[in-house]
C-alpha cells in the first residue's frame, strides 16, 4: 500500500454560521501533487491552514506525515512546510539576510545555514539578487525566494497555496518547473490553485471544492470524462456542400449563418476518420474541422457553477 502523507477524514470547519468545510475526505499519497480547486472563497486557504497546523478544525480525523495533527501538532510542524498567498519574505532585507533568518529559526549552525542558503538561492537562480532588498524584487523573484525559504527546514510535505497567482506565465511556468522538480526529489506537493491549466499541468490527483464539499476527485483525464461537451465543427465556405453535409449527417446541430455544423464526438481517431469517410462518399468537403475535448474550465464551470474566468494559456480548440 502507498503510504499517505495526508489523510483527512470528515475534515469540518466553520465561520459563525458559515460551513466552510463540510465533513470533506482527502487522501494524498507521499510523492504526488494533489491539487485542491475551488473558486474565490470556496475553502482552499481554511483547508491549508488547518492541515498545517495554523488553525483547528471543528472535527474531523486528520493525519500529516503520519502525524496526528490534534494529538502531535508539533511533529507535522517538523515534517511540512507552507507557502501562502502571504509571503514570508521580509522586503526590507536582502534575500540572503531571508534565507539565514530561515536557518536560525530551523537551528542550523551557522555554516550550515550559509550552505543551505548558497544551494538554494543558486537553485532558485537568485544568486545575483541575493544582496539586494527582498522589496526590490519581481513578484516572480518574491515567490520563488518564498519556496526556497521553506525548503529550509527540508520538509516532506509542502503546501503550495496558490502560488502563481498574479504571476506572469513566465514566471508561473518557472513555478511549475520547480514544482515538479520537487516531485521528482519525492517531495509531496499540496497546491491550491483557481488556474485550471496549472492543476491539469502538474497535479496527478486533482479535488474540485464547491459549497463547502468535494463535488468531484480524480486525475485531469477522469474529471474531463465527467462532463459531456466534446464535439467536432466543420465549417463550409459553400452553402451547397453545406447543405448536402447537413443532410448527410446525423445528430448534427446547425448554424445557417456561420455554414458550420456541430456533431458530438470524443475526438478519438476513430470517431473523426468514420466522419471523414462518411463526408468523402458523399462527395463533400468541410473547409475546417475543429475538434473540441472537454476541458477542466468545462469541469469546472459544471460542478461548481462557477462564474470565476479561468485563465488558460492553451486554445480550447484545436485547428485541425
Ligand atoms: N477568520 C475568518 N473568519 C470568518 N470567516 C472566514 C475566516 N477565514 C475565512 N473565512 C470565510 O471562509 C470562506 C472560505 O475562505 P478561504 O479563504 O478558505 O477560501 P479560498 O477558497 O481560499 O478562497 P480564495 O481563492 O479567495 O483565497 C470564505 O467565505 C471566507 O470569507
Amino acid at each position: 500500500m502507498t503510504s499517505l502523507a495526508i489523510a483527512a477524514n470528515g475534515l469540518r470547519k466553520s465561520y459563525g454560521d458559515k460551513v466552510v468545510l463540510d465533513g470533506i475526505d482527502l487522501a494524498v499519497p507521499a510523492g504526488t501533487v494533489f491539487s485542491l480547486l475551488g473558486p474565490n472563497g470556496a475553502g482552499k486557504t481554511t483547508a491549508v491552514k488547518i492541515l498545517s497546523t495554523l488553525i483547528s478544525a471543528d472535527g474531523g480525523d486528520l493525519h500529516v506525515a503520519g502525524h496526528d495533527l490534534a494529538a502531535d501538532p508539533q511533529a507535522v510542524r517538523a515534517a511540512i512546510g507552507v507557502t501562502g498567498q502571504f509571503s514570508a519574505v521580509d522586503g526590507l532585507i536582502t534575500g540572503e539576510e531571508n534565507m539565514l533568518l530561515m536557518a536560525d529559526l530551523h537551528h542550523l549552525s551557522k555554516r550550515e545555514g550559509r550552505r543551505v542558503a548558497t544551494e538554494l538561492l543558486e537553485r532558485f537562480d537568485l544568486v545575483e539578487a541575493a544582496k539586494k532588498p527582498a522589496a526590490s524584487y519581481s513578484g516572480g523573484m518574491k515567490r520563488r525566494l518564498d519556496i526556497a525559504m521553506t525548503l529550509v527546514g527540508s520538509p516532506r510535505i509542502i503546501f503550495l497555496d496558490e502560488p502563481t497567482t498574479g504571476l506572469d506565465p513566465r514566471s508561473r511556468h518557472t513555478m511549475w518547473g520547480i514544482i515538479r522538480a520537487l516531485v521528482a526529489d519525492g517531495v509531496t506537493v499540496f497546491l491550491t490553485t483557481q488556474y485550471l491549466d496549472e492543476a491539469d499541468e502538474l497535479a496527478d490527483r486533482i479535488a474540485v471544492l464547491s459549497d463547502g464539499k468535494i463535488a468531484a476527485e480524480g486525475s485531469a483525464d477522469e474529471l474531463k470524462r465527467l462532463v459531456p461537451g466534446g464535439h467536432v465543427r466543420l465549417r463550409f465556405a459553400d452553402p451547397a456542400a453545406y447543405q448536402s453535409a447537413s443532410v448527410a449527417l446525423r445528430e448534427v446541430t446547425r448554424d445557417d449563418e456561420a455554414l458550420s455544423l456541430q456533431i458530438p464526438s470524443d475526438g478519438s481517431q476513430r470517431e473523426l476518420r468514420s466522419l471523414l469517410d462518411w463526408l468523402d462518399s458523399v462527395g463533400v468537403e468541410a473547409d475546417e474541422l475543429t475538434v473540441h475535448t472537454p476541458d477542466l474550465d468545462d469541469v469546472f464551470f459544471a460542478l461548481t457553477g462557477s462564474t470565476v474566468p479561468a485563465q488558460n494559456d492553451q486554445p480550447k480548440e484545436n485547428v485541425r
